[in-house]
């Protein structure tokens, strides 16, 4: 049988610019998206550090939190009731599955249109992470604003402060130097582009996902460096496990003779686009390793705040309270795909998160 592969391996053009291939769409083309997070990265560091050196107050960012999170707010609505009506004008067969329910407030939350472009940008592509400047830059942005009053109220950051801030920015520059397996997030492949991911990408990510940075100015917390060093071992640990899960499934949906994932144990699979589940392996341990060692890293991340508070865990337990729900969703759809080989996959890996728990 001819190989239903996934993503296409990317090639260079000039300028340091690659350009990957999406996966194949309902009329059988493939969407092209450029591949340039990392750099985009780098050069907004830059920029951020040329406009500091030039007397720009990023240090009063801050302060503006609330009207901005308005501001983000606002556009993610306006920005989703026109991306509805640009889907009113498009063929059936570019719509996304979940967005066609003929409601139309329930289409406009979920996203009517699968992929809404414009010429060749992207627009859903673009919001979902690589303007490290508007949604992910923002929030690396926050907290280094938040960073730097820190150190203008109480003559430097505290230890806590700089942990929040390492580790997000790891998740960050990983996300924007991994940008290409993006391509396969159901929210590409499956979701539409409405209110839910505009205002989840735009307002959502930047404003929550710095809370425990912004809880540290208000209230800072003692860390010692014993205690430092565990929380960085917990970032780690999950970080090792979020990024090799994800690694080995890419590198075997890319090509599955590739030397590092040759030797594990797959099932065959009858429908779907793919031959073969992984079955041994990362993806042997649990139906969902990249979450536990997501989970795990949204831990590390609240820990430096101490234990005093509950709003520093927020993002930790909405974090859970998402990835269970996306995983009923992907084993919703996985069953749909794969059938009796998901279902032997369910048997063979019978906890879905959780070794043993879940
Ligand atoms: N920080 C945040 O707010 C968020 C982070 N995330 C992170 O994004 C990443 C991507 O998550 P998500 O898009 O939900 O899904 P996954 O990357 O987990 O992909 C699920 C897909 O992988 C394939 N798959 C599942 N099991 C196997 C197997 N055994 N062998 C081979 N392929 C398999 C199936 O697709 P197919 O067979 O078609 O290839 C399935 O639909 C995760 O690391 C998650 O933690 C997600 C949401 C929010
Ligand atoms: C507003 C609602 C309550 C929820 C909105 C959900 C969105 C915030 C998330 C849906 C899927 C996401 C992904 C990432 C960020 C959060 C959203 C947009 C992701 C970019 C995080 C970094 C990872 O490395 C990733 C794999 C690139 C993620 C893809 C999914």
């Amino acid at each position: 049988r001819p190989q239903r592969e996934g993503t296409l391996p990317p090639y260079r053009v000039p300028l340091c610019l690659q350009v990957a291939e999406g996966l194949e769409l309902k009329d059988k083309s493939r969407l092209r998206y450029p591949i340039n997070g990392g750099a985009r990265l780098v050069l907004t560091a830059l920029l951020v550090g040329l406009a500091v050196s030039a007397g720009l107050p990023l240090g009063a960012l801050p302060e503006m939190l609330v009207p901005l999170a308005f501001a983000a707010t606002l556009t993610a609505l306006i920005f989703s009731f026109l991306l509805y009506l640009k889907a009113l004008g498009v063929p059936p067969s570019a719509l996304a599955p979940g967005g066609t329910s003929g409601n139309p407030i329930y289409d406009f939350f979920l996203g009517r249109e699968l992929n809404p472009r414009i010429c060749s940008f992207d627009f859903k592509y673009f919001c979902e992470l690589r303007p490290g400047l508007i949604g992910w830059g923002c929030w690396v942005l926050i907290n280094l604003a938040l960073l730097i009053q820190e150190a203008e109220l109480r003559g430097s950051p505290s230890l806590a402060m700089w942990l929040v801030n390492g580790f997000q920015l790891l998740y960050v520059g990983d996300a924007l130097w991994h940008e290409e397996a993006v391509l396969t997030t159901m929210d590409i492949t499956h979701d539409g582009f409405g209110f839910m991911l505009a205002f989840g990408d735009l307002a959502w990510v930047p404003f929550t996902y710095s809370l425990q940075a912004q809880f540290l100015l208000h209230h800072p917390q003692p860390l010692g460096l014993p205690m430092a060093s565990a929380i960085c071992l917990i970032n780690a640990l999950g970080y090792y496990i979020f990024r090799r899960a994800n690694s080995q499934k890419n590198t075997f949906r890319k090509n599955p003779s590739d030397p590092r994932v040759a030797g594990l144990e797959t099932i065959p699979t009858a429908t779907g686009r793919q031959l073969l589940l992984l079955v041994s392996g990362w993806w042997g341990m649990v139906r969902h390793p990249n979450y536990l060692g997501d989970l795990i890293m949204a831990l590390a991340w609240s820990l430096p705040c101490g234990v005093s508070h509950l709003l520093p865990y927020f993002y930790f337990l909405y974090f859970t309270a998402l990835l269970v729900h996306r995983e009923a969703r992907d084993e919703q759809q996985c069953l749909q795909k794969y059938g009796l080989a998901w279902q032997e996959y369910c048997r063979r890996v019978p906890y879905r998160i959780l070794p043993y728990v879940y």
